[in-house]
């Protein structure tokens, strides 16, 4: 399977960690955006709202990190236990991964990519939405050693994505316990944690 994508991008990382905790091998193909290669025709034809990650598998192209991660679960995975089938257990994950698209990251890139990328002043209204996202988010996990309860889900990997990616930014984990010690848990279980931290670090030149 063709996957376009970039080691620094949140989105490509959580589908890399879903591939490495399902055992596929993915033949990367790094998209640079800065040269507008996502632009091009080729690009485009194969996804029109040209965004990677980008899943190529035979005739299918499936863009969407979540829907990614839960494709190749549904489709590769031995077990479901990524994506539990059981209809209750699925709900709750379904919903950490919206909140994680719509409320948490949405709330890093509203922060931080204007100040990284158009060296905007920072604005302190939009953080305050970083700290609601985080607050959410250490509810979540009170009592549960995974973000959707007791075992290991898409929504740790899409999740721990965007968390490892605050902490490049130097966000301050420290007011949300919950959150700290799910991600100093997920740091050490998490399949692929060592090529996200590594994405992180490409990523974290953007803040120099
Ligand atoms: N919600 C999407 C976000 C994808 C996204 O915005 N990717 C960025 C790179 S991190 C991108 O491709 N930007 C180029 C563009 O939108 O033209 C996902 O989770 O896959």
């Amino acid at each position: 399977m063709d996957f376009y994508y970039l080691p620094g991008s949140a989105p490509c990382r959580s589908v890399l960690m879903t591939a490495k905790a399902l055992g596929i091998e993915l033949n990367k193909k790094l998209l640079n955006l800065q040269a507008g290669e996502h632009l091009k025709p080729e690009f485009l034809k194969i996804n029109p709202q040209h965004t990677i990650p980008t899943l190529v598998d035979g005739d299918f192209a499936l863009w969407e990190s979540r829907a990614i991660m839960v494709y190749l679960v549904e489709k590769y995975g031995k077990t479901d236990s990524l994506f539990p089938k059981c209809p209750k257990k699925r709900a709750v994950i379904n919903q950490r991964l919206y909140f994680d698209m719509g409320t948490l990251y949405k709330s890093f890139a509203d922060y931080y990519y204007p100040q990284v990328f158009a060296k905007a002043p920072a604005d302190p209204e939009l953080f305050k939405k970083i700290e609601t996202a985080f607050d959410f988010l250490n509810t979540f996990l009170e009592g549960h050693e995974y973000a959707a309860g007791d075992s290991l889900t898409v929504a740790d990997l899409a999740l721990l994505a965007s968390v490892s990616t605050f902490e490049v930014a130097s966000f301050d984990f420290s007011k949300y316990p919950n959150v700290a010690k799910w991600y100093a848990n997920l740091k050490t279980v998490a399949p692929g944690w060592e090529e996200n931290w590594a994405g992180c670090l490409e990523f974290k030149k953007y803040f120099s």
